[in-house]
């Protein structure tokens, strides 16, 4: 069954745009679309004016290579080390010297720990991924966005395991990083505020289908309240619990 339907969007580059939307209103779907993960069903993906889906394998593996997804849960290797974790998003546009060498024994690292700084994360580089805390393993995650190369940069939730102090200053810094370097960046954010005060673009998906792409002063509260309504028109009927049923003195002991 499609998760989305009827999605209308074309995206300039460097722009940035914040994704909004319900639980499962389609936000990581589209994400992952834009990823070249998954090839729609229907309709037409174009990058560059080229189809992806149109493109020899290896042509797509290329221009994937322009784009960065940062999932929700980055998915790093537990024993690998954090500059290696965030110097692996370097390696689309290595050669295979450079890669091995960056595996082994990163000559980047100064890169590596620039982002980190950058992430509210100073003395984590030589510390291994499983070490990291939940809220750092997903900084570790940005870090990646921060070194790569790519020019479209899509982050999943980049804020979900964050405290909002480190949100605040982690979103500042992705925004800032992908200005400094024309890459455009597209976020998904339940932190509806920060989408409504930092960003030029809101896209607002409800049920996999785009109800807002504007400006962020054209969404008001009646958008929204259907934005995050639950989809079941009522509230489900809760059966009453039943009534407790007095223990046995022995089984109280
Ligand atoms: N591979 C899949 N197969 C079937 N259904 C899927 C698949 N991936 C996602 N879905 C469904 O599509 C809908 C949208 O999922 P998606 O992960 O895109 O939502 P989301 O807006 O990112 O939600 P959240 O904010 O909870 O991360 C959900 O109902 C989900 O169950």
């Amino acid at each position: 069954m499609p998760v989305l339907r009827g999605v209308g969007l074309a995206l300039a580059a460097g722009e940035q745009v914040a994704l909004i939307g319900a639980s499962g209103a389609g936000k990581t779907t589209l994400l992952s679309a834009l990823a070249l993960m998954q090839a729609p069903l229907a309709g037409r993906l174009q990058l560059d004016g080229r189809d992806p889906w149109a493109l020899q394998r290896r042509e797509r593996q290329r221009l994937r290579a322009t784009l960065a997804l940062a999932p929700q849960q980055p998915p790093l290797p537990p024993r690998q080390r954090v500059a290696v974790a965030v110097l692996a998003a370097r390696l689309p546009g290595m050669s295979l010297a450079r890669s091995l060498r960056t595996l082994w024994s990163p000559p980047d690292a100064p890169l590596a720990q620039a982002a980190l700084e950058q992430l509210d994360l100073p003395d984590k580089l030589w510390l291994r991924v499983d070490r990291l805390s939940g809220g750092e393993r997903q900084r570790v995650g940005l870090a990646r966005l921060l070194v790569s190369e790519a020019r479209l940069w899509l982050a999943d939730e980049p804020l979900a395991a964050l405290d909002p102090t480190r949100a605040e200053r982690a979103l500042a810094a992705l925004q800032r990083n992908a200005q400094e370097r024309g890459a455009a960046l597209v976020c998904s954010l339940h932190q509806v505020d920060l989408a409504l005060k930092h960003f030029p673009r809101v896209i607002a998906l409800r049920a996999g289908r785009v109800v807002y792409d504007g400006a962020p002063t054209g969404i008001d509260g009646d958008l929204l309240d259907e934005l995050y309504r639950s989809q079941h028109d009522a509230p489900p009927e809760v059966a009453p619990l039943p009534q407790p049923v007095p223990l046995p003195q022995a089984m109280c002991r």
